[in-house]
């Protein structure tokens, strides 16, 4: 145990120390406008829809209401975010002027409709849209090249199953984009596929397969697998197996091909040629400054060590690290933390919450330390400092690819959260090859271990009223992250009952969020619960919704008081809450569902209420799903009686 605490600190000493150079973000927050404004915009769109009105009875003028209580309308305290009208048979046109009023939208979902024709160009006037999804209907026609340059927050696009044709529009990737996720499949889009040399790195969830595409596949997508490019036979080049352009692709595709197109496969393949060997000399550069730098940080690390193996550690760690931070500040010209305050973490350790008071990482060097866990994102130390101030150390593993402006930009969004039941992260530390969080240590444990571990003193504490508290805390405190990070794709993203912990009155901290956009995809499916969900597993895909199919699990968890198989990697161990409890409902015999020990005559309506509650965010579907906010409004119901 020792030894793990020391291999992690000495790996922190080992790398010098750089300025962070803070990137503030900042969420553009416009003013909704008025309710009325809203309602007036909707029941335009409505009066554009020639089919499927009926299903929007509730959008009417009389009596006036507010349009968040309208069929499919989403919004978030109080304002108007989201239109969610899949399946409804809707066609005609989409009146798009009238929503380009609403100011609050940022998601619109006309998935599985009816509607016809060329895109409205009215489209680039909804600049704030995160999410647009248009799959399954039967638009067609050529997208305007430029129809998506002016929205630089679109994070999502789904434009599967249509009729389009032409080139897919360059515009996707713009300067600004932040596309996550690019659905095109099953459409008669021809040509070759853009570079997407702006979203390239961003873009976790890609499909371009079924079309008429052409040409060389970007090697920045192939990444995608060959399932993401199948059904085009003029495309060639990897992950297809058709690798070479020149001998793979279909005869007549290719003689057909004109030969602009080929002229820009070559180019992709000079591009290519070219940056893997700049890539080469940089690598050769890197690693022989790095070698240098080793050099000199070395006799550091050797006195750290050597003093840790004499029972001197932490003493000598801390004057190592001192060093550490007056060598950087004597090359930097910076001071190190603690000696400056307010923007704070000049060097080292970076100070992003300081609601528990300001330490250094020469504090955290001289704390009795002991190693918690190995979790699927790094091992967690527990660290006592002499302050009295108790940590969580948590050293994030796989995260190498992510640069430093990125990383500042995210832990400090993270820092700048205030929830009761939000866990705020104090401090971080990056290092290209080291990358540290720090929490308060919170005594009573995470839920897992109270609710399944030793069932020891704290246990016969989880009665309903507590159960059902710490729900509803957990939905609320989902609620608020979801508004706070919705730019992100799952906005916990790991969201399972080991990263809830309790607090001494038994309310739950959420803990581990806002992670997502740190970890890459292939790892993140490996380790991150919201890659459990049925469309994660299937299509590698997350959204908000994910998280919500990950709250609809640990409520399951509550109200059964089972351990869910789907915590497990294989599925093997534990209950499959979630088939039981569907299963349950459809067959009405939901109290036997119900953990025995809390269930009892005054208990079960309650019980069986969140369980139908919970049998609703883990729906296989994740449109079907209840937003956060949602959840949280019936949770609170339940509370209230
Ligand atoms: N701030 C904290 N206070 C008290 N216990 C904590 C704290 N943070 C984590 N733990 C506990 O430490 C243990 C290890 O945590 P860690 O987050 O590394 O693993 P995990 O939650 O099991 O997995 P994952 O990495 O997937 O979240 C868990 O039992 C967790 O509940």
């Amino acid at each position: 145990m020792e030894q793990q605490w020391r291999t992690a600190f000495a790996l922190v000493l080992y790398f010098t120390i750089h300025p962070a150079i803070f990137n503030v973000f900042t969420i553009a927050q416009e003013t909704a406008a008025p309710v009325t404004d809203d309602a007036a915009a909707l029941l335009s769109l409505k009066d554009s829809f020639t089919e499927g009105g009926d299903a929007l009875s509730s959008w009417s003028s009389s009596p006036a209401t507010s349009p968040c209580g309208w069929f499919g309308v989403i919004c978030v305290s109080g304002v108007l975010t989201g239109l969610r009208l899949a399946k409804l048979g809707l066609s005609g046109t989409v009146n798009v002027t009238a929503l380009s009023h609403v100011k609050g939208l940022r998601s619109i979902s006309l998935n599985d409709n009816k509607f016809s024709g060329p895109l409205p160009p009215e489209l680039s006037t909804l600049g704030s849209i995160r999410s647009l999804f248009l799959s399954h209907n039967a638009f067609s026609g050529e997208i305007p090249d430029g129809l998506f340059a002016s929205m630089r927050h679109l994070n999502k696009l789904w434009l599967d199953d249509n009729q389009f044709t032409g080139r897919i529009p360059s515009s996707i990737s713009n300067a600004h984009s932040k596309l996550i996720e690019l659905r095109l499949e099953d459409n008669a889009f021809d040509g070759t596929i853009p570079t997407f040399d702006h979203i390239s790195s961003t873009l976790k969830a890609f499909n371009a397969s079924n079309n008429q595409l052409s040409g060389l596949i970007p090697a920045s997508l192939a990444r995608f697998g060959a399932s993401s490019f199948a059904g085009n036979p003029g495309l060639c080049g990897p992950p297809l197996d058709s690798s070479s352009c020149g001998t793979a692709p279909s005869p007549a595709k290719s003689s057909e091909g004109p030969p602009m197109e080929q002229a820009r496969s070559q180019t992709h393949i000079n591009v290519v040629v070219g940056v893997v060997a700049a890539v080469l000399v940089l690598l050769v550069l890197v690693a022989s400054l790095f070698c240098r730098r080793r050099h000199d940080h070395q006799e550091n690390l050797d006195a750290s060590a050597e003093a840790m193996e004499s029972g001197t550690a932490s003493v000598a760690a801390a004057a190592a690290t001192q060093k550490e931070e007056k060598d950087s500040e004597a090359t930097s010209g910076r001071k190190p933390v603690g000696a400056s305050r307010g923007a704070t973490g000049m060097a080292g350790l970076v100070m992003i919450n300081e609601e528990k008071g300001a330490f250094r990482l020469a504090d955290l060097m001289k704390a009795t330390a002991e190693v918690l866990g190995n979790g699927g994102l790094g091992s967690a130390y527990k660290a006592a400092m002499a302050n009295g101030l108790t940590v969580v150390v948590k050293r994030l593993c796989d995260m190498n690819r992510i640069g430093k402006e990125t990383f500042d930009g995210e832990m400090r969004r993270l820092g700048s959260l205030r929830h009761p039941n939000v866990l705020t992260p104090l401090a971080y530390y990056y290092r290209k090859e080291e990358k540290l969080l720090v929490s308060e240590y919170v005594p009573k444990g995470s839920l897992r271990n109270v609710l399944h571990g030793d069932r020891g003193a704290e246990h016969p504490a989880l009665d309903w009223p507590t159960r059902l508290k710490i729900a509803l805390g957990i939905a609320r405190g989902m609620a608020y992250l979801h508004a706070e990070l919705a730019a992100v794709d799952a906005p916990h993203g790991n969201l399972k009952s080991s990263n809830i912990l309790l607090a001494d009155n038994f309310e739950p901290l959420i803990a581990d969020h806002g992670l997502v956009p740190l970890v890459g995809v292939a790892q993140a499916s490996q380790v991150m619960f919201a890659y459990r969900t049925p469309e994660g597993t299937q299509h590698r895909l997350v959204s908000p919704k994910s998280d919500v199919f990950c709250l609809g699990v640990v409520i399951l968890e509550l109200v059964t008081g089972k351990f869910p198989s789907q915590y497990a990697n294989d599925n093997k161990g534990g209950t499959d809450v979630v088939q039981q409890a569907t299963s349950a409902i459809v067959e009405r015999r939901e109290a036997g569902e119900l953990a025995g020990d809390i269930a009892a005559p005054d208990t079960v309506q309650g019980m069986v209420r969140l369980l139908r509650v919970a049998a609703a965010c883990v729906d296989a579907n994740p449109e079907e799903r209840p937003e956060m906010s949602e959840v949280a409004e019936l949770v609170q119901e339940i509370a209230s009686g």
